[in-house]
Parts: C-alpha cells; sequence; structure tokens
C-alpha cells in the first residue's frame, strides 16, 4: 500500500427533513487501502456512499479525490474522475447481454472510448471476473453472483481510481462468498483502492485494511478491523448495551 491520500472526507452532513442520515464524518482513503464502512441498519452508510458517487448532495462537507473537489459535481462527471460503484441491489440492464451492461461502464469511465474499445475493455474485465466465455448471456439466466460480477466489471470497465462497494458480498452462499471474497481479495492484489460496506465479518476480518464504524450517522470509530470489532463501543451499537 503506498502512502498516498486519494479521497478525503470532510465534514460530511446530509439531512434528510429532521433526520441526520450522515453527521459530520471526516475520514481519509489512502491509495490502495480497503476499507470498510460497518454500522448497524440504518446508521447512514448508503447515504454516505451516495453523497461520495454524487447520487446526493451533503447538506454540508466535501469530499476530496486526489486534491479535486467532487462535492457539487453531479454523478456522470464524478464517475468521470474515477469513482465507481456498485449497489446494495444489484442494477444490471435485464435487455442487455453481460458483455453490453460491462461496455455502458467503460463509456462513462474517465477516458473517452470508441464502441470497439469499450467492447475490448468489457471483454477483458469480465475474463477478470470470472465471466470469460458467459459474455453473451443476460442477466436472467444467470446466477445471482454472476449478475453481482457483472456490475463488479461495470464498475471496473471504468478503470476507477476508487472502487465503492455497498454490500457486494451479501447474499451469496458460504461457496459463492468464499469465491467472492478471494475475488476482491485479487483486487486489493492489483493495487485498486475500495471503499465496502460490509456485514459479512469473515469478509471484513480479511480484506479490511481499516474500517470506519457508523452508529446513527455519526462516526462511532476507526481503526483496524481487529480494534474496532473489539471495541465496546462498537458492540453496543451493534449489540445493544448486555453485550458490551
Ligand atoms: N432519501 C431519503 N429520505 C429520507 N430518509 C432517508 C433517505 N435515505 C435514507 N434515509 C434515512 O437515513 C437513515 C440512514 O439510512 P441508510 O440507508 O444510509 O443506512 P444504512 O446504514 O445504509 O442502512 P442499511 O444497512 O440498512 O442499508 C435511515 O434512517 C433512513 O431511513
Amino acid at each position: 500500500m503506498s502512502n498516498h491520500l486519494l479521497l478525503s472526507i470532510a465534514g460530511l452532513t446530509k439531512v434528510f427533513g429532521g433526520l441526520v442520515a450522515v453527521n459530520q464524518i471526516s475520514f481519509d482513503i489512502q491509495a490502495g487501502e480497503v476499507v470498510g464502512l460497518l454500522g448497524p441498519n440504518g446508521s447512514g452508510k448508503t447515504t454516505l456512499m451516495n453523497l461520495i458517487s454524487g447520487a446526493l448532495r451533503p447538506t454540508q462537507g466535501s469530499v476530496t479525490l486526489e486534491g479535486r473537489r467532487l462535492t457539487g459535481l453531479p454523478p456522470h462527471r464524478i464517475a468521470a474522475t474515477g469513482v465507481a460503484r456498485t449497489f446494495q441491489l444489484v442494477r444490471v440492464l435485464p435487455s442487455l447481454s453481460a458483455l453490453e451492461n460491462v461496455m455502458v461502464g467503460a463509456v462513462f469511465g474517465p477516458d473517452q472510448v470508441s464502441p470497439g474499445a469499450a467492447r475490448a475493455v468489457a471483454r477483458s474485465v469480465l475474463e477478470r471476473v470470472g465471466l470469460g466465455g458467459r459474455e453473451h448471456l443476460h442477466p436472467a439466466e444467470m446466477t445471482y453472483i454472476d449478475q453481482k460480477r457483472i456490475e463488479l466489471a461495470r464498475a471496473l470497465a471504468a478503470d476507477p481510481r476508487i472502487l465503492l462497494l455497498d454490500e457486494w458480498l451479501a447474499g451469496l452462499n458460504p461457496t459463492e462468498l468464499q469465491t467472492g471474497i478471494e475475488l476482491i481479495r485479487s483486487l486489493q492484489a492489483e493495487g485498486r483502492t475500495v471503499l465496502m460496506v460490509e456485514h459479512v465479518m469473515d469478509a471484513i476480518r480479511s480484506l479490511c485494511d481499516r474500517c470506519v464504524v457508523m452508529s446513527a450517522g455519526s462516526k462511532l470509530a476507526e481503526g483496524t478491523p481487529a480494534e474496532v470489532l473489539a471495541n465496546p463501543d462498537v458492540i453496543r451499537a451493534y449489540l445493544g448495551d448486555d453485550h458490551a
């Protein structure tokens, strides 16, 4: 992992009506780090991902990628600066083949690419995520993990500076989960920078260099997986007072 500040989140806040869904969150991500974003249901993790990707505008605070302020840019401009994401519920286009779905990602990346180049990139990332030879299939003909692979491939096709994974491992059976963890680990080994919302403890322990834990919109803890998972405040937030 290099010592190069990639993403900086400063005082990020999102208010929905009377609810402070994200409250003054600040943390940095270094290039090559895999950072876990943890917290109980409703603690603001997806809202924070939406603020980074530009799907939502913050009420206050900023997101900076390599010194460039992303806050206020529309989502397609943020994508073009190198932020790619997958969604909690898989969002693939059912009428398109796996290859066509992934070509969409290549077209929205930082580089202007021709359809031919987008096709070549899409083939290569589909191979990379384990879908080589199946690029002509449509999502409905594929298993759930393979649909998730399409989404990951679409994000990778843009060759992002940072990859946002929102519960990419959720809903997989135990065998698929091991495959999924290995796949993310291989991205980590390539030097990819990842911010992942995750509930699967095995994945957090084995993949994350560092974790940020949210509770009721605020940052509750930050540290290595071992540190945060042993933190009484974190245990209390997940399980209630009786367990801390
Ligand atoms: N568009 C919205 N309008 C109003 N309230 C919202 C909106 N989006 C999220 N919220 C609220 O903000 C809070 C944080 O929600 P968020 O989905 O970010 O939590 P989360 O940590 O991702 O939860 P989960 O683990 O269940 O996905 C919740 O109380 C939620 O109901």
